[in-house]
């Protein structure tokens, strides 16, 4: 049996609410040849001429599984109860490191029924929780409204106008352009209700330090000297950025107390507080609070670290540390630890 026939070798299907993105297989050929031989779904799409044989569908499909192995790019069938309903794909752009375009397309049937949204922004959240970029941008045709509602629908801001050539109409013609990043696409998630003040009504007064977000955070130490990173998972606000693995404070606790927490249930290791050795800490505004986060080395632990959360785990030598993209809380512990170790 080929490649061909094994999808989900090549990328782990991710579930969207009642939709699957899986890898496109070879056998999706015709039911993609339907769908998109549609001049209403041709006509807006850039690079899609019409009309789109089914050699065309066969050869696209081979195309997309290469580029996965590759890591350029993902184009995943959009399924529903085994029916292909469209397709959704991010591709990183070759010329701006950490940057990529997203794009996306259902079928006429299935319009209306808040696919778009629900594809796109799941494969934009995956992408930056799990690849190496920080913007992501799309671009609709001006007259495409339902394709500009669907990127505002998931946090996208436009930015601009541009020209694309497209294929089926055989022209230029003008995009409007949209980007998000990890802020707009966590924003449009978690929608954070703002209470309404009276205009008049003066602030009520703030306890000491309830402006503060308080964190523990570690530099575990291997006998190699490598620091270990978490990368945080998708669905968590900054998922992708890389961080010393820690947690917030609950009620009640120590820094020390939190960090023995959190180093058991993300890594599943055990540490005593004494060989959590205080070495630096960060101060920076943060999620509307001001983040105060102590960092700690530890060099002794029991078990080996594994990403319990399933966030991916990296032991990183200090001279690479900067390579790895973190919160910006992050900076200067990060230059810190690189002049001690
Ligand atoms: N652990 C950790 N958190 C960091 C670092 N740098 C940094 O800005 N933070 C921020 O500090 C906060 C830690 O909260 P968290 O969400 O990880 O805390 P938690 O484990 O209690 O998770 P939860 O809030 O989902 O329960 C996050 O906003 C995170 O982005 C870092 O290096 N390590």
């Amino acid at each position: 049996m080929g490649g061909a026939d094994l999808p989900d070798a090549i990328f782990a299907p991710l579930k969207a609410g009642s939709l699957t993105l899986r890898a496109l297989r070879a056998a999706d050929a015709p039911q993609l040849h339907r769908l998109v031989n549609d001049w209403e779904v041709a006509r807006m799409l850039a690079r899609v001429p019409f009309p789109y044989s089914l050699e065309l569908a066969e050869d696209w499909i081979a195309s997309t599984r290469a580029q996965i192995e590759a890591g350029t790019a993902w184009h995943l069938a959009v399924e529903r109860d085994g029916a292909l309903l469209g397709c959704v794909g991010l591709t990183t752009a070759r010329d701006a490191p950490r940057h990529a375009e997203l794009g996306y397309w259902v079928g006429r049937r299935h319009w209306g029924q808040g696919i778009g949204p629900e594809a796109a922004g799941r494969l934009a959240r995956w992408a930056l929780a799990n690849l190496d970029i920080d913007v992501i941008h799309a671009s609709v045709l001006e007259e495409n409204k339902r394709s500009a509602a669907v990127l505002a629908r998931i946090g996208f801001l436009e930015d601009g106008m541009a020209e694309q050539d497209f294929t089926a109409r055989n022209a230029r013609l003008p995009v409007r352009r949209f980007r998000a990043g990890r802020a707009e696409l966590s924003a449009a998630r978690e929608p954070v209700p703002v209470p309404e003040a009276p205009a008049d009504a003066a602030p009520p007064p703030l306890a000491p330090g309830a402006n503060l977000l308080l964190v523990a955070a570690c530099a575990l130490i291997d006998s190699d000297g490598r620091v270990l990173l978490a990368r945080r998972p998708e669905g968590k606000p900054m998922a992708g950025l890389w961080e010393f693995p820690g947690g917030k404070l609950a009620p009640g606790e120590t820094p020390e107390d939190a960090l023995i927490r959190e180093l058991h249930e993300e890594l599943g290791i055990d540490v005593s507080a004494a060989c959590l050795a205080p070495f630096a800490f960060a101060s920076h505004p943060l999620e509307g609070k001001h983040l105060l986060m102590p960092l700690y080395l530890c060099r002794r632990w029991n078990g080996t670290p594994e990403g319990r959360e399933g966030q991916a785990l990296a032991w990183v030598r200090p001279n690479k540390l900067a390579d790895y993209a973190m919160p910006p809380a992050d900076k200067p512990l990060v230059a810190l630890l690189r002049d001690f170790l």
